[in-house]
Order: C-alpha cells, then sequence, then structure tokens
C-alpha cells in the first residue's frame, strides 16, 4: 500500500472511530428522561394538556434537568430555580438565543425582539424597551395607572359579572395604549381593544411554543389546514392578518398625528424624534408590537387570577384590605402574592444554547430547546412549605411570615432575556389591585346549578388563563362608591 494511501485510511479510520465514540459518549450522557420511541423520540409522549404539571412529575422521577426528543430535535426541562439560574443566567453567553419557531413567524410576529436571537437587532429592540421602560422612567406612567384603575372599578361597579373580564383587559390595554402610542381608549369599538382581543383569540389557540408540529417539521405549512398535522395553518390564516395590523396601525396613527403636531408623548414618538438616516423602522415596529403582545395578556391574566383568588379565599381578602386601609408599613403583599400564585408564563419563553454544553456531567447540546419550568418552581417543597396552599404570607420576612423567596423573581423568566416590562407589570397591577382592595368586595359567585368555584383552572398555552372566571365585585361601602364616581367625574 502506498505511503498516501496508508495515511487516507489511517485519517478516516481515525476520524469514523471518534466521530461514532462521540455519538455514544454525548448519548449516554444526556440529561435523564423518560424512554421515547424510536425515530420519533417523544412525540407521541408529549403532553397534550398541563404540560408544566406533567414534565414537574416526570421530574420527580428523572430529576430537575430533563432531556426529551422530538423528531430529532432535544428539548430541555429545567424543573428547579437552581438549574435555571446556573444555565440561563449564570451561563447567559451561550443561553441567550430563542429556537424558531416556525408557527410564530408564520402568524407575523417579526421581527419582534423576543422571538430573535441574540444579537444585533434584538439588543437594539431591548436596548429601546430598557430606556422607556427602566425602574426609574416607569413613575411617569403613574398617573395613566390610576387613572385606569379608577375607570376599571367603576366599570367593575356597574357591568355584570361577564363583563368583569373585559374591563381588566380593556384596564391593561389601556395603559399599554397610552404609554406606546400616546392613545386614550374612551370608546367601546376603539381599534385597540378589537386587534387585542383579536390577538388573545389566536393566541388561545395556538398552544405553547414548540407545541405545534409545524415547529418540528416545517414543510407541513405547505400542505393544506385539513392535512393531519397541518391544523394550526388554518389559524395562521385567520390571525395573522390582525398580528400584521399591530406592527403598522400604531406607528402610522403616531406618525399622522406627529405631522399635525398632536401627537402625544408616546414611547413611538420617542424613538421616531430621535431616529436617525439609516435607522431601520421594522425595528421601531418590532420594539412596538412587542409591547402590546408581550404585556397586554400576561398582566390581564395576573390580574384575573388575583380577583379569582380573593374570591376564593375571604379571609386572605379581608387581611389585605385592613393592611391596605392602614398602609401603615406599605406592604405590597398582595401584588406579590398574585404574580407568585399561579405563573401566568409557566413554561417562559423557550431559551436555546448557542454551543455545546456540560452541566453537572449532563451534555446539553448546541441547538436544544430550553424551557424553564417556571410553574413548577412555585412547587418546589425544598424552597415553599405546603406550596400548593394559598399563604400570601410566606412571602413575608420572618417573624411576621414565612421568609420565603419571593416568586415574583422567577416568574419574569431569566439572564439576559428576562422581561423588559416587569417594572410596569408591577406597578400596574400594584395600582390595580390595590385601588379593588380599598373599594370592592369580591366574593366567590355560583353557577346555573348552584355550584361556586373551588380552585382555578388555568388553560394551556404561552401564557396560561384562567379557563372559568366566576365572582361578584360589588362596592365596599357607599362611600368608596362615591369616591371612585368623584375621581372619575373630576
Ligand atoms: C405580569 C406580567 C408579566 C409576566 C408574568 C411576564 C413574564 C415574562 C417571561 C416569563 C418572559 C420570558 C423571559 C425569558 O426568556 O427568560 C418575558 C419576556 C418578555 N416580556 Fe414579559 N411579562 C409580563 C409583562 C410584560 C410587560 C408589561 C411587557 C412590556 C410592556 C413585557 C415585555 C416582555 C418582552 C419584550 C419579553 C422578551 C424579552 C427578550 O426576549 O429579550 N412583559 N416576560
Amino acid at each position: 500500500m502506498s505511503l498516501i494511501l496508508y495515511s487516507f485510511v489511517l485519517v478516516a479510520g481515525t476520524l469514523i472511530i471518534v466521530t461514532v465514540f462521540q455519538r455514544r459518549r454525548r448519548a449516554a450522557i444526556l440529561p435523564p428522561g423518560p424512554p421515547g420511541d424510536p425515530f420519533i423520540g417523544h412525540l407521541l409522549r408529549m403532553p397534550s394538556t398541563d404540560s408544566p404539571l406533567v414534565f414537574h412529575r416526570w421530574a420527580q422521577t428523572y430529576g430537575p434537568v430533563m432531556h426529551l426528543k422530538v423528531l430529532g430535535q432535544s428539548m430541555i426541562i429545567l424543573d428547579s430555580y437552581q438549574a435555571a439560574l446556573d444555565l440561563l443566567d449564570k451561563k447567559g453567553l451561550i443561553y441567550s438565543d430563542r429556537p424558531k419557531f416556525t408557527l410564530y413567524e408564520l402568524l407575523g410576529w417579526t421581527p419582534d425582539f423576543a422571538l430573535l436571537p441574540y444579537g444585533t437587532n434584538q439588543s437594539i429592540q431591548r436596548q429601546m424597551h430598557q430606556s422607556y421602560l427602566s425602574r426609574h422612567k416607569i413613575a411617569d406612567f403613574k398617573p395613566t395607572q390610576t387613572q385606569e384603575a379608577r375607570r376599571l372599578v367603576q366599570n367593575l361597579f356597574e357591568s355584570p359579572p361577564e363583563q368583569y373580564e373585559r374591563f381588566m383587559s380593556r384596564f391593561v390595554t389601556g395603559i399599554i395604549t397610552q404609554i406606546v402610542a400616546g392613545h386614550r381608549i374612551t370608546s367601546d369599538d376603539d381599534p385597540y381593544l378589537r386587534i387585542s382581543h383579536s390577538i388573545y383569540e389566536t393566541m388561545a389557540k395556538t398552544g405553547p411554543p414548540g407545541g405545534s408540529l409545524i415547529d418540528f417539521l416545517p414543510l407541513l405549512q405547505h400542505f393544506p389546514s385539513w392535512f393531519p398535522g397541518a391544523a394550526h395553518m388554518a389559524i395562521v390564516k385567520t390571525g395573522r392578518p390582525t398580528i400584521r395590523e399591530l406592527h403598522e396601525y400604531p406607528l402610522r396613527m403616531v406618525k399622522e398625528k406627529q405631522a399635525i403636531g398632536e401627537a402625544m408623548p408616546s414611547f413611538i414618538l420617542e424613538q421616531l424624534e430621535k431616529m436617525q438616516d439609516g435607522d431601520d423602522e421594522e425595528q421601531l415596529k418590532g420594539a412596538a408590537t412587542n409591547m402590546f403582545a408581550a404585556g397586554e395578556l400576561t398582566t390581564w391574566t395576573t390580574l384575573t387570577i388575583f380577583v379569582l383568588a380573593m374570591a376564593l379565599h375571604p379571609a386572605a381578602q379581608a387581611k389585605a384590605q385592613k393592611e391596605i386601609d392602614s398602609i401603615v408599613g406599605n406592604t405590597r403583599l398582595p401584588e406579590k402574592l398574585c404574580v407568585g400564585f399561579l405563573a401566568t408564563v409557566p413554561l417562559g419563553m423557550p431559551h436555546c444554547p448557542r454551543e455545546d454544553d456540560m452541566y453537572c456531567g449532563m451534555f446539553i447540546p448546541k441547538g436544544s430547546i430550553v424551557f424553564a419550568n417556571i410553574r413548577a418552581m412555585g412547587l418546589d417543597e425544598s424552597v415553599y412549605s405546603d406550596p400548593t396552599s394559598f399563604r400570601p404570607e410566606r412571602y413575608l420576612p420572618q417573624p411576621a411570615g414565612g421568609g420565603e423567596p419571593n416568586f415574583s423573581n422567577v416568574a419574569f423568566g431569566f439572564g439576559r432575556r428576562i422581561c423588559t416590562g416587569r417594572y410596569l407589570a408591577d406597578q400596574s397591577l400594584w395600582i390595580a389591585i390595590a385601588s379593588i382592595l380599598a373599594t370592592c368586595t369580591i366574593i366567590n359567585a355560583a353557577d346555573e346549578n348552584g355550584n361556586t368555584m373551588s380552585g382555578i383552572t388555568m388553560n394551556d398555552g404561552l401564557i396560561s388563563h384562567p379557563s372559568d372566571f366566576r365572582c361578584v365585585i360589588s362596592p365596599r361601602s357607599p362611600e368608596a362608591k362615591a369616591l371612585i364616581q368623584m375621581f372619575n367625574s373630576s
């Protein structure tokens, strides 16, 4: 054998051995997980409902870092706060990309930075949010939030129970619309209310990110919606026009007002005024849309959870009202409890490692879809005593309370992709909750068969919303009612 041929065989042989060895090594040390099927992996075992709770149950057997595989795509489920912190936060340089979610792109959520990989456009948009929604800057929004909260309470007093959720949603949309576009909602047929309602309907049908077969087999987008696995294409057809409208309408309206000198201060106006030749307007559209898309449903859902929790736990309601009445110590307990009680974004927004990584001897492949199971973190018995019981005082410092960690640290996600609207959401919720507690009594309501609610059930989705909402809200006293009327008429 010539020397050249000999060398070639040697190199090729070594490469094959190394590749086989590496594959075996990786397969051997991937994080544990339930057994899958050949070729399709866990496709048929993926939970169709309650995924965060099913994953949490699996984690009791397989541990806080689990590996699943669907059609060749690795998924990592982080069930503990420590694992999420170690990877998504401390190794932020590696874990700050987003996976590609074909369904969300087809729906028209581009170029929104919440879905973009870590990089230039993502950081331009994130920077726009951070400067406008900073802890310091949000003080400017208090008057708007207070005005909307008073309007909310009056609407709750005057409307039948089946309208409560609609008015709570309007409270949130009213705030975001003023902040993003300087527009105040004054009528029920406002375009922003129509757009946000239509988007909610779409998002309620899409399921969590990675919940669609189209994400794993993008080829399915070219098939009709009746084709097995392509059902979501029907939602794309109906939902996409309004999602695109949300990208165009606010900017167009602000520009029209700006041209005639009537634009009110807003996020869009400030960015337009800062814009220089060569700046890409698409980035502004993405950032503005993200405030609506990421801020409305999350804050609204958290508020509905709070109201239901108060209806279900009258003793906690009375205690919180007493604290609000006295205001001594200015505790912000009610807001903490509603952000922490049930996770609004139960599986967070998935992260994606941009390179292979090792964690506690386990191999995390580059490109995996990494979910932080936020819902599970609130159920961790090593952190929270009797985690499923409703005990808001658990978050208070000892000895008055349980001294347990404040869940809102987790509810807003991790690392370099942590929620940019967390201070705004916190402040909107605090103002709404304090206003409701100070002026309203919330009681559990019976259905047509006389049954009252016994707990809160959440539906599935990127944002999980209560599936049943029943309660009756009335003024705590004639004085409270008069006070709200007086504020709103002045
Ligand atoms: C109670 C209300 C809210 C909750 C529970 C919440 C929760 C979350 C969570 C869990 C994430 C994923 C973070 C991660 O990837 O680790 C997130 C991301 C995000 N949130 Fe929120 N959020 C809320 C309100 C808001 C508001 C009011 C806004 C803006 C006005 C907002 C804007 C965003 C954006 C833009 C992202 C993506 C950040 C990025 O990818 O870099 N959120 N949020």
